[in-house]
């Protein structure tokens, strides 16, 4: 596998489509439109050409040629816009990537290109993978912020105080005698803590960022026959669950993805929390226990005249001692009301769904944020924010030595860096692009 190949995939969706677009990167791309057309046509303009690959026409279609370095991937790049046939697309690729010098593209390929010829940092190429994937309004205008560079640019900022302090320190040392280790004055200590409470700040904001990237997630939990799986499927308007006055129906956790105002929301069904003698059932029962636990937010549901065991929420503390907020929704209101409930549904006669679906876009509280505004979305992101900012928390317990102190500054440095893709393993990145389609 070699980086001067000239790489081909389809980067348009699946064929059969109306138009397909084919797109090379990589020094022969030149050669493949003059073949093509007798000499190159002009840059990043369209032209009307027949799609000839060695000789042979396959199809007449719109080509464009985007000389390096002002092309997405940096390099020289053609695409081919052709008729979206599958035989087409695949008589195309199969000649092109005959060509000498030419293969098909890995997954993330053209985007590894990119980054590797300075177009976009790791950040921006994860918001671009993002975005191809974005689905709710929240998820594209997250994407796009992150794509512009809204957290590179945060996050060079801070890169650029921490060189202004690290410079700081240098200049201690420069100016005392024995080329160490003066103790540094209690306003750097302050400085670093306004710059480590920036970051804190920021790094706050990751859990409304996951909840917009990756969905809010609303468990449904409750004793057997509460209409979990019913309200299920009312709030869906689908029929995705298995519903019947069998208690003990559903089993395994069923996710519906819901995308409400802008906002995913991802409801999850899950078996009736009861004791039971049914092995597969048990099975059920402590999924739906360990869903509460990973849940955005239970609604506990209780049906009307039901009394007894089990029909409590079950004491939910996960291993970090964090409780899952709970609402305990009265269930089929059309037979009777549940007391004590924070909201009453019926899904026979639709009482309760509408405003449900408000509670739950408000508990998202994608409503009160602007996606754009939000930096903070990858796991990613959090581990590089923590660990510069448990960095900055050393240099307070340093202050005595200025060369520890410029040791923690180093290491918040790195820890940014590595975000932005400036000093990575290529494991990382291996790892990073493989996720992408073909043809990105
Ligand atoms: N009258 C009335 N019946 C309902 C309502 N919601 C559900 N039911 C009935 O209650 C029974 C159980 O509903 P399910 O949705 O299967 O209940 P569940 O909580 O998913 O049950 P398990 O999966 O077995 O734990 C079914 O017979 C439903 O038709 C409602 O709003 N009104
Ligand atoms: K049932
Ligand atoms: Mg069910």
């Amino acid at each position: 596998m070699r980086d001067d190949d000239t790489i081909v995939a389809l980067s348009s969706g699946a064929v059969p489509s109306g138009v397909a677009v084919i797109r090379l990167s990589g020094p022969m791309s030149g050669r493949v439109l003059s073949d093509m057309l007798g000499a190159l046509p002009v840059p990043r303009q369209l032209k009307l050409a027949d799609i000839a690959i060695g000789g042979e026409t396959l199809d007449r279609g719109l080509v464009a040629w985007m000389p390096g370095p002002q092309s997405f991937t940096g390099e020289d790049c053609a695409e081919l816009q052709v008729h979206g046939s599958p035989a087409v697309v695949r008589a195309l690729l199969r000649k092109l990537s005959s060509q000498p010098g030419i293969r098909l593209a890995e997954a993330g390929e053209f985007t590894r290109r990119a980054f590797e010829n300075g177009k976009l940092d790791l950040v921006e190429a994860q918001g671009l993978g993002d975005l191809i994937e974005a689905e709710t309004e929240n998820q594209r205008a997250l994407a796009q912020a992150r794509l512009e560079g809204g957290l590179t640019r945060q996050v060079e900022g801070w890169r650029e105080q921490l060189l202004d302090l690290r410079a700081e320190i240098e200049a201690q040392i420069d100016f005392s005698d024995e080329g160490d280790v003066g103790a540094l004055p209690q306003s750097f200590g302050s400085e670093v803590a306004t710059l480590r409470d920036a970051i804190g700040d920021v790094l706050a904001t990751r859990g409304q960022g996951r909840i917009l990237r990756s969905g809010f997630r609303v468990v449904l939990a409750g004793p057997p026959n509460a209409g979990k799986s019913s309200l299920l499927n009312a709030l869906s308007r689908s029929d995705a669950a298995i519903v019947s006055d069998e208690p003990g129906t559903t089993r395994d956790l069923k996710e519906v993805p819901l995308d409400i105002k802008g906002q995913l929301i991802i409801l999850v069904d899950s078996a009736g929390i009861r004791d039971t003698t049914s092995k597969a059932e048990a099975i059920g029962v402590e999924r739906a226990r360990q869903a509460m636990l990973s849940a955005d937010q239970v609604l506990w549901l209780r049906a009307p005249d039901v009394d007894g065991e089990g029909v409590e929420p079950p004491e939910l503390a996960g291993e970090s001692g964090r409780q899952p907020p709970v609402a305990t929704i009265g269930t089929k209101s059309d037979l009777g009301s549940v007391p004590g409930a924070d909201l009453a549904v019926s899904v026979s006669t639709g009482a309760g769904i509408a405003a449900l679906l408000d509670r739950l876009y408000e508990a998202s509280g994608a409503g009160a944020v602007q996606a754009s505004e939000l930096l903070v979305s990858h796991e990613r992101d959090r581990e590089a924010l923590l660990a510069a900012v448990i960095s900055l928390h050393q240099v307070a317990g340093h202050l005595e030595s200025s060369e520890l102190a410029a040791e923690d500054l180093r290491q918040a440095s790195f820890a940014l860096e590595r975000l932005l893709g400036r000093m990575d393993a290529e494991s990382v990145l291996d790892r990073l692009f493989s996720a992408f389609c073909i043809g990105k």
